[in-house]
């Protein structure tokens, strides 16, 4: 058995063809949505990701605003910025693009941001509405990345109710708050959400219906580990230096022989990154909807 292709560069190209229309009916109301980046530092990785963001807006007609912080910004200096984002009517969302430098507390970033413009939806507000509002369609940003893989199963016609998702991570953009979204009643999966204390986790994984792979551990998830028939998703992203090319590369958590296991596969690269950038978008267009739809 050779898993089906879960592709995200399509899925993305589908949602970005979506939203232009979206984006092009609110700029007839005269309503130009605005994404806003804030980069720090000199990262290759992070300064790829957010000249990536500024190319998708770019194609789906939002105006983008770029901030870029020299890593020995001060936290003071760096919550200016955000204040002065927080303040322009021309950006209706925006991002500080993740890691930060060590000197800097992530978490009161994240909680500076005005939760109206949240556009990664990891604002502790919007983290929290998203938990407390189980049944009612959700009104606030929400996470990209979990978004993304949600929406990548979905538009291949596969469903998450009723399964068994195993998550390996616990990180703030992937594996915490992916269980609170897939368990919502309009998903209705049952999460297990494992990390490096986890006693067997490859018992776990050979129960998963789906696996979603989020340790940042190249590797970590082979084929021994999934049972026929399981959906996998790729989200982990390692870089290490070719040997043969001296170029960079990225390594997903999951060996690609998962593919003679597994029924469904994602990619990495070409999977939840793409959607990831799709969704952010979304998050935008939704932002600029509710705005000018419910003053
Ligand atoms: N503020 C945030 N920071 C970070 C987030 C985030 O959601 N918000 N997620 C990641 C980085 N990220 C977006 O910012 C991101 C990661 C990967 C991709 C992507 O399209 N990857 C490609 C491959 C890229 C490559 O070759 O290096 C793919 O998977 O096909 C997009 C966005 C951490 N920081």
């Amino acid at each position: 058995m050779t898993a089906q292709l879960l592709d995200g560069i399509a899925a993305a190209a589908q949602i970005k063809g979506e939203l232009a229309v979206r984006v092009a009916a609110l700029r007839e109301r005269g309503i130009v949505p605005g994404l806003a980046t804030v980069l720090v530092g000199d990262d290759p990785g992070s300064r790829w990701y957010v000249a990536g963001k500024h190319r998708d807006c770019a194609e789906v007609g939002i105006a983008s605003i770029r901030r870029e912080l020299p890593a020995t910004v001060t936290q003071d200096a760096l919550d200016t910025v955000i204040d002065e984002l927080n303040q322009d009517p021309a950006c209706t969302g925006f991002i500080v693009q993740l890691p930060l430098p060590a000197h800097i507390d992530t978490d009161r970033v994240l909680e500076r941001i005005d939760p109206a413009k949240d556009a990664d939806g990891l604002h502790p507000t919007n983290l929290g509405r998203l938990v407390l509002n189980a049944t009612t369609p959700i009104r606030s940003p929400l996470p990209c990345t979990p978004r993304g893989v949600i929406e990548l199963v979905e538009r291949n016609g596969l469903s998450w109710a009723g399964k068994h998702v195993v998550v390996i991570g616990r990180g703030v953009t992937v594996g915490r708050p992916i269980g609170p979204l897939l368990t919502r009643r309009e998903h209705n999966a049952t999460v297990t959400l494992t990390h490096t204390g986890t006693q067997d986790l490859p018992a776990l994984l050979r129960e998963a219906d789906v696996i979603v792979a989020a340790a940042g551990s190249p590797g970590i998830v082979r084929p021994e580990h999934v049972r026929p028939g399981a959906i996998v998703l790729d989200v982990g992203v390692s870089r290490h230096t070719d040997p043969g090319t001296g170029k960079s590369r990225i390594a997903g958590d999951v060996d690609p022989a998962v593919a003679q296991t597994a029924a469904w596969l994602s990619p990495n690269p070409g999977g939840v990154g793409p959607m990831t950038r799709a969704l952010l978008l979304q998050n935008v267009v939704e932002m600029a909807e509710r705005t000018t739809h419910h003053p």
